[in-house]
């Protein structure tokens, strides 16, 4: 098997993947000669011609290479949208990229034109060198897509959600007793909860710790992911360059391709063999998405490919877990920032509880606030706050710009949640924003058209989990300093394709004597 120091991929950490990175890691003579002509001769033949869209002015042949935002990717947007309007276009190699930074232009090409803007774009790298053309966030849009989403939707609609109520609650509780044994740890028990939650919805297996070896084949699958798509691979900008030889100097994306391609395919074909071995011994404890499909496509009763069925398995697990424990912990710091809010939400449960039981899924409808919690959650501190890459099928406009057929572009999310016209005082934690439908509920977080997240029903009914779980049986507060006087954390976040919050102090307390009997049994 293939392993990390076969190929040296301590050359390809988070802060070496970016294009300004990738290039300073190559000495001056391996930018050899056929390298800058391929680029010099893309750069004459793709540069951009007619009305251009505005943006930062880049250099000769190389472009806006070092404007590339590999890190803090909503924030560097937001600054954008002040200096050039709801468009951006960086052009780096003579490869555009078309940034949508305004709330009227995203709505409007991703949503209104949908039809148009939801391919995603061909990426050398990740597509055709990785191999992660087959997972549905890279598929593009057309028949493969719609039967991946249709039988998604089997599992993931607002309508099958009762179906997940027993699995919240087994998870809710031992997320429950974890913090009570083990308070300092929220992270890791928060974790642990969204990644056996998935796991067991999607195969069928249980994580009691979250350095269980399926989360830990995930979450660096999906590490990896990220940075195959996101991380500014120089042949996504010339794709020519895809059949240099492995040994040609600069050429050592093609091995890392290769660990890449490995990686991936594990994650697509381990936990499913898993499933069809313990089915065959007996030992699966538990129906999921996996055991439940693979009957129906051994019994040739699925009108799908196995690849189709398990690459998409694979690509529920990988969007589910990150992006639900990021949320999870933000929803943990808005309470240690926001006491009052908390006490209002603790009221609330008890009156339909009677702090004699956990929550259920069906109070939900009589715990408005806490809803109005969750949704806040979202909007203020957005999970994924920019979308994944979009393609256009055709030449379209916008404003009077020409968007050339096949343009790369992403939208900023971020940027609706801070838009003044769609929120009053967006920097403000506040549910009540909610209250009188002057504001709107922000389902913009979970992206637009074809390509909204298809787990975003289940992703709310998580956290609205979640959260009623914790607030009715524990309470947060901040650390206290040597006089006694709290210390509320800064809200910072940090990530690239999923934001989480930095490490923050918090204290977190049983709210009576003899809690624990809520969820131990
Ligand atoms: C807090 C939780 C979540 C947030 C904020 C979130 C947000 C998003 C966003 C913004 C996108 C990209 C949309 C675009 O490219 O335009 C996306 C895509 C996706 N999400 Fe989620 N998501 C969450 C949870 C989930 C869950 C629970 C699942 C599955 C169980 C899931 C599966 C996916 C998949 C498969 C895609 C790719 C869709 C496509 O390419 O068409 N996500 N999500």
């Amino acid at each position: 098997m293939l392993s990390p120091s076969d190929f040296d991929i301590s050359r390809f950490d988070i802060s070496s993947l970016d294009i300004p990175a990738q290039l300073a890691l190559l000495k001056p003579v391996e930018i050899s000669i056929p390298v800058v002509a391929a680029c010099l001769l893309a750069w004459v033949w793709l540069r951009p011609r007619g009305k251009k869209i505005p943006g930062p002015k880049g250099w000769p042949i190389i472009g806006n290479l070092f404007d590339w935002p590999s890190e803090y990717q909503a924030e560097t947007m937001a600054g954008w949208q002040k200096l050039y309007g709801p468009l951006t276009q960086l052009s780096v190699l003579g490869k555009d990229v078309l940034f949508l930074t305004s709330p009227r232009a995203i709505s409007e090409l991703f949503a209104k034109r949908a039809s148009t803007f939801s391919d995603r774009p061909k990426l050398v790298f990740s597509e055709q060198m990785c191999g992660m053309n087959v997972l549905h966030p890279m598929t593009n849009f057309g028949e493969d897509f719609k039967n991946q989403r249709k039988f998604m939707k089997e599992v993931l609609a607002a309508e099958h959600l009762r179906n997940h109520e027993a699995l919240l609650d087994e998870e809710g509780r031992r997320m429950l007793q974890s913090i009570f044994q083990t308070p300092n740890d929220c992270d890791r028990h928060l974790r642990r909860f969204s990644s056996s939650f998935s796991l067991r919805m999607v195969y069928g297996f249980e994580a009691m710790e979250i350095d269980d070896p399926h989360v830990l084949l995930a979450e660096e699958m999906m590490q990896l992911a990220e940075y195959a798509v996101i991380g500014g691979w120089i042949v996504d900008f010339i794709p020519p360059l895809k059949n240099l030889p492995a040994w040609f100097p600069g050429a050592g994306f093609q091995k890392t391709a290769v660990y890449y391609r490995a990686k991936i395919l594990e994650m697509i074909t381990h936990p499913w063999e898993e499933v069809r071995s313990k089915i065959a011994a007996g030992t699966m404890k538990s129906e999921s998405f996996a055991s439940l499909n693979m009957k129906k496509y051994e019994d040739g009763k699925h009108p799908y490919t196995e690849t189709l069925i398990k690459a998409t398995a694979t690509a529920m697990y990988g969007g589910a877990s990150d992006t639900t424990a990021s949320a999870a912990w933000s929803f943990m710091l808005a309470m240690v920032l926001h006491p009052e809010v908390q006490a209002k939400a603790q009221a609330e449960i008890d009156s339909v509880t009677g702090g004699q039981r956990l929550p259920r899924m069906s109070d939900r409808a009589s715990m408005p606030y806490l809803d109005k919690i969750v949704w806040e959650v979202f909007r203020w501190a957005p999970p994924v706050p920019v979308t994944l890459p979009h393609r256009n099928r055709v030449q379209d406009d916008f404003d009077g710009f020409v968007i050339p057929k096949d343009t790369t572009m992403v939208a900023s999310l971020f940027s609706i949640t801070r838009d003044e016209e769609f929120h009053n005082d967006p920097e403000e934690f506040n549910p009540d924003r909610y209250e009188d439908d002057t504001e709107r509920i922000p389902w913009y977080v979970f992206g637009y058209g074809h390509r909204r997240c298809p787990g975003a029903d289940m992703a709310q009914a998580q956290l609205f989990h979640q959260a009623a779980y914790i607030l009715s049986s524990f309470t947060l507060t901040p650390l206290n300093d040597k006089d006694g006087n709290p210390i509320y954390p800064e809200a910072k976040f940090a990530g690239k394709m999923v934001r989480h919050p930095e490490p923050f102090g918090y204290n977190i307390k049983p709210r009576w004597a003899g809690i624990e009997t809520l969820f131990q049994d």
